[in-house]
């Protein structure tokens, strides 16, 4: 198979908080459809990108269970399934899963030919677990979610080793690193950034920095592509950052959103130029020193 395609990043502007399941999902087609329009193979949503970004907000049983999926796909989000088989367009897509045994987690899947080729939970949870007053808005993360349980897989897909992390993952160079050894060759992931941070303030200036250099850096290091895609805008008050992104292993931005709302970028992706990196300034092989880097996989620094 062809290791040379188009793929998209599809940015999503702001979800409200009473907007329905059906009207992201028909939003997420739009895009879809726009990806396939320019000959794109795949296409990236973002993280929980079915509805509002609820973490934010303090949410008990049923009121939280309610922003969870209990199938993929179910009844609001075959459409998306359908239509991917129907053009021959791969997507990827983060939601809220909650499992037959009452387990939470913030997951993502990689779809193909209207089938689940891979699926990811998110392990770097930010946040908090306690509510705190004092924030202007919750991120509960550690509250709703479980520390994903599936490691960092590798999938086969669209002629090489597809990987993929969520959000906070991204800033983690572990995470990355994870994704490279196992032989990742395009990693996708989905964000929602605050543009506020309320514990460090003097950073939000940096967000968009931060952003940028977490997925250029980990496409480097490790030699692979990255799409990047956004939630983006001010969703029920609180200000998401855009800034989505497409990376090559060389770690420059080869396409980038320009706005805060729904917007598809594309790029032409080979495969084959993760080797620019692999064969040379990181060959794995050649010139990783495993056995000094114990500290890496302690329970606690030093
Ligand atoms: C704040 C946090 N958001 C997230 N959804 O993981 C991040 O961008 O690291």
């Amino acid at each position: 198979m062809a290791r040379e395609f188009i793929a998209a990043v599809a940015q999503m502007g702001p979800i409200a908080r009473d907007e329905p399941r059906a009207s992201a999902v028909a939003r997420l087609c739009a895009m879809m459809r726009e990806a396939h329009a320019r000959a794109a193979r795949l296409v990236v949503f973002p993280e929980l990108a079915l509805t509002s970004f609820f973490p934010r907000w303090v949410l008990e049983g049923d009121a939280l269970d309610a922003w969870f999926e209990t199938e993929m796909p179910g009844p609001e989000t075959e459409p998306l399934f359908a239509l991917s088989a129907q053009l021959g367009i791969a997507f990827h897509l983060g939601y809220a899963e909650l499992t037959p045994e009452g387990r939470h987690f913030n997951t993502a899947i990689l779809v193909d030919g209207g089938q689940i080729r891979g699926k990811y939970r998110k392990v770097h949870l930010p946040g908090h677990r306690e509510p705190e007053e004092w924030r202007p808005f919750q991120h509960l993360e550690k509250r709703y979610f479980e520390t994903g349980d599936l490691g960092f897989p590798v999938f086969d897909g669209l002629g090489g080793r597809l990987g993929m992390c969520i959000c906070n993952d991204r800033r983690w160079p572990e995470t990355w690193r994870m994704l490279g050894l196992g032989g990742a060759e395009l990693v996708a992931l989905g964000y929602n950034t605050p543009l506020h941070y309320p514990p460090a303030p003097e950073h939000d200036h940096l967000q968009y920095f931060h952003n940028a250099l977490s997925v250029q850096a980990g496409c480097y290091a490790n030699g692979l592509w990255a799409l990047a895609a956004a939630k983006a805008g001010r969703e029920e008050g609180c200000d998401l950052i855009g800034g989505s992104l497409i990376v090559a292993p060389t770690g420059e931005i080869v396409a980038q959103a320009q706005g805060l709302g729904d917007e598809v970028i594309t790029a032409r992706v080979d495969l084959d130029r993760c080797s620019e990196i692999r064969r040379n300034i990181f060959d794995f092989a050649q010139h990783r020193e495993p056995q000094l880097y114990g500290l890496l996989t302690a329970a606690k620094p030093r």
